[in-house]
């Protein structure tokens, strides 16, 4: 997977590098091409930014200068890229988006920031690839770039070859449409807080029922929306009892 990110804050994006992520890319499993989107301004003072048409508080990121970063960027292959654009005013980001966007080939991630990006780049690039308005979560940031951090980890960390134990991606919260339960380690007994029975018995039915009902339960706490979206079929008669 090849990866694009256009920011004005490039040292933003330095945890790419690092740990798990950096190792995807010294395995060579993705290519990342960090972007300075000043580098496509041709002004003394490098603006990215202009006044709001129609008034109001805050600067809008120029359209030109965005125009011509996104068609050297993302003009580079014969392919085409999927435009992630975060956004507070984008569609939710979901394990399923990850799942869904770790099968591209490319994704190019156009940061933010201000008020925004005029709407016209984002129609304009529409024209040629698929563009996604995409938000993590219901809160405002600064800027896309660590919204896009968050979703290239959540992307990346789902690719073969990247995560230690697949597993465990398989196994995460959400793939089954719950809420993952505690866990624990040793040692058997902590600040004398003992590990669940269960959990030590051998007894791999009942760990997987004991863990099934944690993961029941804490959903409908915590997230009891959830267990109303799963398929009619995923809650079993023994969850019945829950
Ligand atoms: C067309 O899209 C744009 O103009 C994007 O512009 C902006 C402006 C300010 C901040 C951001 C960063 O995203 C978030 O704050 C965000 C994403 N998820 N939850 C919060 C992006």
């Amino acid at each position: 997977m090849r990866i694009d990110v256009i920011t004005i804050f490039p040292d933003y994006l330095n945890p790419l590098r690092e740990a798990l992520l950096g190792k995807a890319i010294e395995r060579e499993r993705i290519s990342v091409g960090v972007h300075d989107l000043r580098d496509w301004t041709h002004d003394v003072h490098r603006a990215v930014d202009d006044s709001p048409y129609g008034g109001g508080p805050g600067m809008v990121m120029k359209p030109d200068v965005w125009g011509e970063a996104l068609d050297e960027v993302c003009g580079v292959q014969d392919a085409t890229p999927r435009l992630v654009v975060p956004t507070p005013a984008g569609r939710p980001f979901e394990q399923k988006t990850a799942v869904r966007w770790s099968q591209d080939p490319w994704l190019v991630f156009a940061c933010g920031r201000y008020e925004g990006i005029d709407q016209r780049v984002i129609d304009d690039a529409a024209t040629r690839m698929s563009v996604e308005e995409v938000s993590i979560g219901d809160y405002v940031l600064v800027g896309g770039e660590v919204a896009a951090l968050t979703m290239i980890e959540a992307v990346v960390r789902l690719l073969p070859g990247v995560l230690g134990n697949p597993l465990s991606a398989e196994q995460d919260s959400f793939s089954d449409g719950l809420l993952e339960g505690p866990c624990y380690t040793r040692p058997e007994v902590w600040r004398d807080r003992p590990v669940p029975d269960v959990l030590r018995s051998g007894n791999h039915a009942a760990i997987a029922r004991w863990r099934r009902d944690q993961a029941l339960e804490r959903t409908y706490h915590r997230r009891p929306e959830l267990l109303a979206a799963l398929p009619e079929g995923d809650l079993d008669k023994a969850d019945r009892k829950q």
